[in-house]
């Protein structure tokens, strides 16, 4: 099978397809919407794309374009430790505390915050596509004093030298993964253990603006004792104040609760699309 990945080779996204499908080939792409057309123009089986990080939240880029730009099942979903470390062509490795300019990906940047503003004052920061790509080009300019932040694969694939070592800002810096593709797949690397199931629904509240609209959504979940590990709204870019809601429900599509919930909060005036019903997957190295 062919697998889309946030390119280049040595991304986080990428380390997530070798776990994930380590005997299927990963071809790069540029962006995430990249990556999710490119399932869509069947140039690739599926893609693997990130959702949200612990630290920085959701990767609203692949949000947005599940929610309005396509219409691809989740079918799996990964979760992933992610260590960042600050890194730099081999010709600058003594001096790094010179360094003029900081590369990486926007959400590796965030991870970082406090290390880069209380140890790289006055350092600029420039986001690029992913963090390999940033790594990529630091090996190509050597003439820039510059360093990325990427992980240790990058590191190697590159030629890079580790500066400073595991600068995200907190230990518990995870980022979960999702698949995405038209037909059901052939998963996954046989070692991972299925963590759990979950079901994905994007809700939208009646157009009446009601007052306790939300709280009657959530109700449909709670009295039929649904778990929810995730609620979160964004824009659904009509009008200021206009919000859709994502929410994971902890369990598998079956035929009698979700059915129910859903059929109860169109009852009320919403809709509810099923973004999928799929396994989840802990990777465990570091
Ligand atoms: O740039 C990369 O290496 C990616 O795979 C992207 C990405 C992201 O979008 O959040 C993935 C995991 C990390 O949280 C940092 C960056």
């Amino acid at each position: 099978m062919k697998i889309a990945f946030l390119g280049p080779n040595a991304t986080f996204t990428d380390i997530a397809v070798r776990e994930l499908f380590p005997n299927d080939e990963g071809i790069p792409y540029i962006t995430i919407p990249d990556c999710l057309d490119a399932v869509i123009k069947d140039e690739v089986d599926a893609c693997v794309v990130p959702l949200e990080n612990a630290l920085e939240g959701s990767v609203n880029i692949t949000l947005d374009y599940l929610i309005h730009e396509m219409n691809l099942p989740i079918l799996a979903e990964v979760t992933a430790p992610i260590r960042q470390h600050l890194m730099v062509h081999p010709d600058h490795q003594h001096d790094w505390q010179q360094i003029e300019v900081i590369y990486s990906h926007s959400h590796a940047i965030a991870q970082c915050h406090k290390f880069l503003h209380h140890q790289c004052k006055g350092m600029k920061r420039i986001s690029v596509t992913s963090t390999a790509a940033a790594a990529k080009y630091v090996l190509e300019h050597p003439e820039i004093k510059a360093a990325a932040i990427a992980n240790e694969l990058a590191a190697k694939e590159y030629g890079l030298t580790i500066a400073k070592a595991d600068i995200h800002d907190f230990d518990f810096n995870h980022t979960r993964f999702i698949v995405l593709a038209k037909q059901p797949i052939e998963m996954v690397n046989q070692t991972l253990q299925v963590a759990g199931n979950k079901t994905t629904l994007m809700i939208t509240l009646p157009d009446d603006d009601r007052s306790g609209a939300l709280h009657q959504v959530l109700s449909a979940f709670a009295w039929r004792k649904l778990n929810l590990s995730k609620i979160e709204s964004r824009p659904t870019k009509t009008g200021l104040g206009n919000y859709f809601f994502i929410v994971d429900i902890e369990m598998s599509m079956d035929d009698v609760l979700i059915p129910g919930a859903i059929a109860e909060l169109e009852a009320l005036g919403s809709t509810v699309k099923v973004l999928g019903s799929y396994p989840y997957y802990h990777i465990n190295k570091k």
